[in-house]
């Protein structure tokens, strides 16, 4: 006021607001209500501005005191009860604002308000009771002052009874009703401001000394505007500060009657309706955000208030605190500043106001409330704003009356892997709590965040009578490893695939071109066939197809990498030459695919054709022809003379309809490719087999590590197709990369996923391709065995001689260590070739060379593949080995390294020295120290040491590739031109 004085004339707006503690705001509302012009808080008031104000403070006041003093009548002013929130007209009547305590021109009513607290009870217990009155800026306590409340004022109306309560309702516009005794204050109000569904109930406002318990519902604006609350406000025990409604987000608390109200206060929550405190608090709330002082203050309502405080930020945020609401709010602040103001006055924080508005006096600052309140954003539409709702929304939640418990436990829960306890508590619809102690009892020590593996889920929802459903995603970068089962009902015949194969030349490719050939269907005589990796046939109606692919293909890199294209083999023997070497491995392929085979003894045209030999050697191959007591059946043809065609086909049909070939065609395409290529026209171009489902044209898919979109699909007949269904060899193109024949391909949704899996399966494939190899080798075989990997040791067996092979194959296959079997897959004379090394790949098997040599290809596919080849000369040893091996007693702590090779391209003899060879070295180097052995036609004749190593006369170290040299070898002089010298040295392995 010194300010005033010293310079009337240039009093600012701000600077008076500031000298009654009050905001610039509220001044120029004030001074707007009095229609005194006034810009902003730097607006000049003049003099007779600020007696109006003052003297507006003054009627307010008198108003106030009035009111105190005739609550009765006061209250039967107030609204009928259920009257919903404050009308913006009323508001104007409440314009109040109300000076803080200190500065505030007149505080007389205020201090009177605090010093003597309205209602007897209320001032006993220095509460003012009634936030009906704080409304008003009543102090008085009781209910009926609430009641007495100023129904504009607050536009709520309150009817309290006992003391105190009910206020916050009555305040702000809702109605509240509220009861509250001296000593078990109990008070019920409803408040519901604006609400939507405005009924709360209040209780326990100030009442009580001892247990003022106060419950709210107030359901301001908020959707679920129903809480109840307790609390005490100022009770000696007050309980709770408020939690109500208001808070939300931590229902529980107690004292949810001081929080409704600072609801009520400003936001108008219903609560503060509901129950004096609330009102109170809020207000305080209200109030402080606006002075800046904390919201809590008060005691039972402590917390309540602050929630109060920032609910109404909140509020005004969102609402964007409309006018109307502000003014109430403002309404309400003056009250409660008023109140506040006097307790203050009269008593040291945290006073209670009557109203509760005691919030002044909080120790800390509600800023955010302050800024906003400052800041003033209009936006509000009408005294419920969003936040409001959203605050009784919380509110209505915390304080919604417990339910009666129902069982609502599920019959089944879908599982789709590890659940933590909480989800799993949360699957059951139990509390996390009750799902650990169930678990305890049955032996699972778990935490809320514990992990639950699959069998625990089960024991947990089979003790709460739930099914479990499992549901695992399966990882569909890997799809190859997962296929969809099929219902019976949906599967349908298919052709059968065939493979075709056999030793050169006895005829395969003649074979399958005259199937082909006999079997082009009238319309389709004029069409273009192309080769496209496989052909279908028609014969009795029914289709087969063929894969043209060279025999071995199918079986050996595309079963080496997983893929298993043929239903049924044809092993195509010329009658006139006899089972050959390849005749041999093709059954070995056969057989490790387990693939029905039959056997086409082909030229029988010949006149030197024996059609009963082949049936006898194939004997000793286990294929018995069904007339000599086996089941194989063996087909005499003449591919070239078209004999027996019709037969082989008919037998291929039986052994199809035995085998029930079927497939799903109504999902999405799953196949492999057969072939692929770059096409300088159409790009990348690959043959697939489609094996389950149909192939759309538009279809998106992924090729093993490609991926694509179906963009052209043609058949073998270059026929464009639109779809194809399962066993149907088509041509596409669309694709984006270069697949690889045996590549696993399924079609997916859309190309995006496509693209994804495609991406995934190339890192996948790369960290493998980098990682150890899965490949099974001696060396880890305990290992593997042990872990389950495999139960059988698969082994290739080469020899020098088949009566060592015989004898190894006998050896090896009476080993058993623990259950697990050495099963031989395959065993034959002769070097080891890259078709030994392939069918080890495709079996995951070992060879074992015995006095043999791999092939030069044959390493570097062995090396390629990570087949291990192991190589002997002493069948104990072998047997040594392997047994070693599958104990996990394997300890190769040498390992042959070798470092060269010659060619043996002269002999010469030296008296005294021996045979020394000319020799070209071919690769690598020889050096004087190793080991070397001695190959003949890949047999090996001799392993020892180099006897000399010299390079013209000089006595060398070593020789490397692409110079010559003269070796000797030790005590061995049977060296051939031809023959070749394989250098070696024994390197120390680490395991
Ligand atoms: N007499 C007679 N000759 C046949 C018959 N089938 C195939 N031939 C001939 O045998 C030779 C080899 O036939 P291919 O069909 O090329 O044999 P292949 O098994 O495909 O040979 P590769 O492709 O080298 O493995 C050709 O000259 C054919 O004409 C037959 O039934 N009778």
């Amino acid at each position: 006021m010194t300010k005033q004085d010293n310079n009337k004339d240039k009093l600012r707006v701000y600077e008076y607001a500031k000298s009654l503690n009050m905001s610039s705001k509220e001044i120029i509302t004030i001074l707007k209500r009095l229609n005194i012009p006034v810009n902003n808080h730097m607006s000049v008031m003049e003099n007779d501005a600020v007696d109006s104000v003052e003297k507006f403070f003054k009627d307010v006041k008198a108003n106030a005191a009035a009111k105190r003093d005739g609550g009765a009548s006061s209250n039967a002013n107030t609204k009928p009860a259920d009257k919903p929130a404050p009308r913006p007209e009323s508001r104007q009547q409440t314009v109040a604002v109300q000076p803080k305590p200190e500065q505030r021109p007149q505080s007389a009513q205020v201090q009177s308000v605090a010093s003597a607290p309205s209602g007897g009870e209320a001032q006993e217990d220095r509460r003012p009771q009634g936030q009906g009155q704080d409304g008003e800026r009543h102090s008085h306590g009781q209910g009926q002052h609430r009641q007495g409340g100023n129904p504009n004022y607050r536009g709520g109306q309150g009817q309290g009874q006992g003391q105190g309560q009910g206020q916050g309702g009555g305040y702000r516009g809702g109605q509240g009703q509220g009861q509250g005794g001296d000593r078990r204050p109990q008070g019920s109000g409803q408040g519901g401001y604006q609400g939507s569904r405005p009924q709360g109930s209040g209780q326990g406002y100030q009442g009580g000394d001892r247990r003022p318990q106060g419950s709210g519902q107030g359901g301001y604006q908020g959707s679920r505007p129903q809480g109840s609350g307790q609390g005490g406000y100022q009770g000696s025990r007050p309980q709770g500060s408020g939690q109500g409604g208001y808070q939300g987000s931590r229902p529980q608390g107690s004292g949810q009657g001081g929080q409704g109200q600072g609801g009520g206060y400003r936001g108008g929550q219903g609560q503060g309706g509901g129950q004096g405190q609330g009102g109170g608090q809020g207000n305080r709330g209200g109030f402080s955000s606006n002075s800046g002082s904390r919201p809590q203050g008060g005691q039972g309502g402590g917390q309540g208030f602050s929630a109060g405080g920032q609910g109404q930020r909140t509020e005004q945020r969102r609402a964007g605190g409309n006018f109307e609401q502000r003014s109430n709010n403002d309404r309400n602040r003056n009250d409660g500043r008023f109140n506040a103001t006097a307790n203050a006055r009269t008593a040291a924080p945290p006073v209670i106001d009557i109203d509760g508005d005691d919030s002044n006096k909080g120790p800390r600052k509600a800023k955010p409330a302050t800024k906003r309140f400052e800041d003033g954003k209009p936006g509000g539409k009408g005294p419920q704003g969003r936040g409001n709702q959203r605050y009784n929304g919380r509110g209505g939640r915390n304080q919604e009356p417990p339910k009666p418990k129902i069982d609502n436990t599920p019959k089944k829960i879908i599982v789709r892997g590890t659940m933590t306890v909480g989800e799993m508590a949360k699957a059951l619809h139990k509390d996390a709590s009750e799902v650990i102690k169930k678990l305890l009892f049955l032996g699972v020590m778990a935490t809320i965040n514990q992990e639950l593996d699959l069998d625990a889920i089960q024991l947990l929802a089979s003790d709460y009578g739930v099914e479990v459903e499992l549901k695992i995603p399966v990882e569909e970068d890997k799809f190859e490893q997962f296929e969809e089962k099929d219902e019976e009902e949906d599967l349908m015949e298919r052709p059968p695939v065939v493979t075709i194969m056999g030793h050169v030349d006895h005829g395969k490719t003649t074979l399958l071109d005259a199937i082909r050939k006999t079997n082009v269907t009238e319309g389709e005589a004029g069409g273009i066939t192309q080769h496209i990796g496989a052909y279908q046939v028609e014969t009795h109606g029914k289709k087969i197809t063929f894969l043209d692919t060279p025999g071995h293909e199918a079986f050996t890199s595309m079963r080496a990498r997983g893929a298993q294209v043929t239903d049924i083999t044809i092993i195509v023997v010329a009658a006139d030459d006899g089972v050959m070497p390849q005749t041999i491995e093709a059954i070995a392929h056969a057989k490790a695919a387990k693939v029905p085979i039959i056997v086409a003894v082909n030229k029988i045209d010949k006149p030197d054709s024996n059609p009963d030999r082949i049936k006898q050697e194939l004997t000793e191959y286990e294929l018995v022809p069904e007339e000599w007591g086996g089941d194989t059946i063996f087909c005499n043809i003449s591919a070239k003379q078209r004999i027996g065609l019709e037969n082989l086909l008919d037998m291929i049909l039986l052994v199809a309809e035995v085998q029930e070939y079927k497939a799903n065609p109504n999902k999405r395409a799953r196949g492999t490719v057969i072939e692929a290529e770059l096409d300088k026209g159409k790009g990348p171009v690959a043959r697939v087999l489609i094996q389950h489902g149909t192939l759309k044209v538009g279809d998106s898919f992924v090729a093993g590590v490609c991926f694509g979109r179906v963009r052209a699909m043609v058949n073998d007949k270059g026929k464009k197709l639109k779809e194809a269904g399962p066993s149907t060899p088509v041509e596409i193109t669309g694709l984006t990369e270069v697949p690889q024949a045996g590549d696993p391909f399924l079609a997916f949704e859309d190309e995006r996923k496509a693209r994804a899996i495609a991406e995934k399966r190339a890192i996948t494939l790369r960290q493998s391709e980098m990682g150890a190899n899965s490949r099974v080798t001696l060396d880890d075989l305990y290992k593997q065995i042990k872990e389950g990997d495999i139960k059988d040791l698969n082994v290739i067996i080469k020899a020098d001689v088949q009566g060592s092979a015989e004898a190894l194959k006998g050896s090896l296959e009476k080993i058993d260590v623990e259950g697990a079997r050495v099963k031989i897959l395959h065993s034959g004379v002769g070097a080891i070739t890259e078709s030994d090394v392939i069918l080890a790949s495709a079996s995951n098997a070992i060879v074992i060379g015995f006095n043999v040599r791999p092939e030069p290809q044959a390493k570097n596919t062995a090396d390629q593949e990570k087949v291990d080849i192991r190589m002997h000369s002493i069948i104990y040893k072998v047997m040594e080995e392997i047994e070693s091996a599958m104990k996990g007693l394997l300890d190769p702590t040498y390992k042959e390294v070798v470092i060269g090779h010659a060619e043996v391209r002269n002999v010469f003899k030296v008296s005294k020295v021996g045979v020394i060879a000319g020799c070209m070295i071919t690769s690598g180097k020889i050096a004087r120290n190793a080991e070397a052995r001695l190959i003949r036609a890949g047999i090996v004749v001799y392993t020892g040491k180099i006897d000399s190593l010299k390079r013209f006369k000089d006595d060398a170290k070593e020789v490397a590739q692409g110079y010559e040299c003269g070796i000797s070898l030790d005590k061995y002089n049977d060296i051939k031109e031809g023959d070749i010298i394989e250098a070696f040295v024994m390197e120390t392995v680490e395991r």
